[in-house]
């Protein structure tokens, strides 16, 4: 394994309006986008963009809240319920490689591989096997496939 880049902190909030109030306003983020509902996995998502001195695309906030009674994260914010850190989602170049070595590995893959918030192939990996952090590997976008909502 080689460790990709930090693509976007995952966290979980009960009000996507309300952390779009403190993003912007408490913290002064000048990029955020328009939210987005994900029925398929239960979210209602919104990016917030992190600075980047270099001109790449910075590290992301992905705002999750829940949509429905069966989402995912509706356990978390039960335990979290003011929301919080829920995970941390890493770049890799093959996502199926990188599958192949987390299962060699021993980790517990979570459910299949599927196409995630970015539009790219993810997969998340248990926390118990992963120093307690719900981790996300995503297959880096392809050159110019530039994505937004
Ligand atoms: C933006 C869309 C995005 C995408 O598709 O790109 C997403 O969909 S992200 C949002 C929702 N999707 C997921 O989170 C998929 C992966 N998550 C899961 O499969 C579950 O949430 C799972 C297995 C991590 C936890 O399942 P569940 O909540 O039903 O079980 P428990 O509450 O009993 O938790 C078991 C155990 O794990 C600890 N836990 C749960 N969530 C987290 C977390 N986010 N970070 C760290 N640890 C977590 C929990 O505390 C329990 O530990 P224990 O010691 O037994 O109390
Ligand atoms: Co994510």
């Amino acid at each position: 394994m080689k460790l990709g880049r930090l693509n976007h902190i995952g966290v979980a909030t009960p009000s996507i309006a309300d952390s779009i109030v403190h993003y912007r306003d408490t913290m002064g983020a000048t990029s955020i986008h328009k939210p987005f509902d994900l029925p398929e996995q239960g979210v209602k998502v919104c990016f917030v963009d992190t600075p980047t001195d270099s001109g790449m695309n910075g590290t992301q906030i992905e705002l999750i809240e829940p949509l429905g009674e069966m989402s995912a994260i509706n356990n978390f914010l039960e335990k979290n319920p003011l929301g919080g850190q829920h995970h941390v989602c890493f770049e890799v170049p093959d996502i199926e490689e990188a599958r192949a070595e987390f299962e060699v590995m021993g980790k517990r893959i979570l459910g299949p591989t599927r196409i995630g918030a970015h539009g790219t192939p993810i997969f998340f990996v248990h926390p118990k096997d992963m120093q307690g952090m719900l981790t996300e590997i995503m297959e880096t976008p392809k050159e110019g496939a530039h994505w937004s909502n």
